[in-house]
């Protein structure tokens, strides 16, 4: 069992990559001051250290989908930072309503208000591992990550899929959105062309990038994501 602290502002991220070691203000886990090798034997559970994970790809592109199937299998956390968002506008929040308009119009919520909503989920949670599902959006988003968390994510999932599939399941998908609509969502495709694909490229470039082929089953897919994770030697849930 794995002990946790409720104030970390004297501690930092024991992470490899980390952009600003002093901003982690939130609560987290105690961490080490030797570096963890990536890959290793030990399980991340011992290593206590957030392990983040980025899960990117278009509209319908099956983000959500395939972190249902990687909690499933690997105990972690899934952060949708659209399904948060959501949350704020049912819950008649003060931003309620300009989350609510942004997401009529395909565009960007402003990087703190969603990393306020990311960071309090990841508080609230006893898991030290997370997914963090269509966020960063933009370079803007991925900077004020970095920036407020002092820390990169450790795999970046980047699931590529033409637009045609996206649009078809997205129009298929009835769970009563209001962005699942074809106006909408040829807005949200082009805010994902310019904004999105920049961050992706970012990782590419950083050698932390995972690209999946979005097109076939979920199970053909998932084949696919099964070995980023297992590489890991995570303590698996379920084979
Ligand atoms: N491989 C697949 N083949 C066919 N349909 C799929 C596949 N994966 C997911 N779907 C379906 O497509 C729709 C979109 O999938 P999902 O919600 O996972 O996408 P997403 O990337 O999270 O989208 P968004 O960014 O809009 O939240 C859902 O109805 C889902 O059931
Ligand atoms: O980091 C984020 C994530 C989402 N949004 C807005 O929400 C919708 C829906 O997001 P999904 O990931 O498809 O559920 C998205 O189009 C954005 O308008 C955001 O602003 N920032
Ligand atoms: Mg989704």
């Amino acid at each position: 069992m794995w002990r946790r602290v409720t104030s970390v502002s004297h501690l930092t991220f024991a992470h490899k990559s980390t952009v600003n070691k002093n901003a982690c203000t939130f609560k987290c886990w105690e961490s080490f001051t030797t570096e963890i090798p990536r890959k290793e034997k030990t399980t991340y559970q011992r290593a206590k250290t957030p392990f983040i994970t980025f899960v990117l790809g278009g509209p319908g592109s099956g983000k959500g989908t395939q972190c249902m199937k990687i909690v499933e299998n690997f105990g972690f956390t899934h952060l949708s930072a659209g399904e948060l968002l959501r949350r704020e506008i049912a819950s008649n929040s003060a931003d309620g309503i300009m989350i609510l308009n942004t997401i009529k119009e395909g565009k960007i919520v402003p990087s703190e208000l969603t990393i306020k909503l990311i960071q309090k989920e990841m508080e609230l949670s006893d898991n030290y591992k997370f997914l963090i599902d269509g966020f960063p959006r933009s370079e803007d988003n991925r900077k004020a990550f970095e920036q407020i968390f002092g820390a990169e994510p450790d795999v970046v999932l980047f699931f590529d899929c033409p637009e045609d599939e996206m649009v078809k399941r997205v129009l298929n998908r009835n769970q009563g959105r209001v962005d699942d609509n074809i106006d909408t969502i040829k807005k949200r495709l082009k805010v994902f062309t310019a904004l999105n694909l920049p961050v992706v490229n970012h990782y590419l470039e950083k050698g932390k990038l995972y690209k999946i082929n979005g097109v076939g089953t979920v199970d053909e897919i998932y084949k696919q994501v099964h070995p980023v994770f297992s590489s890991f030697h995570f303590e698996q849930v379920r084979v």
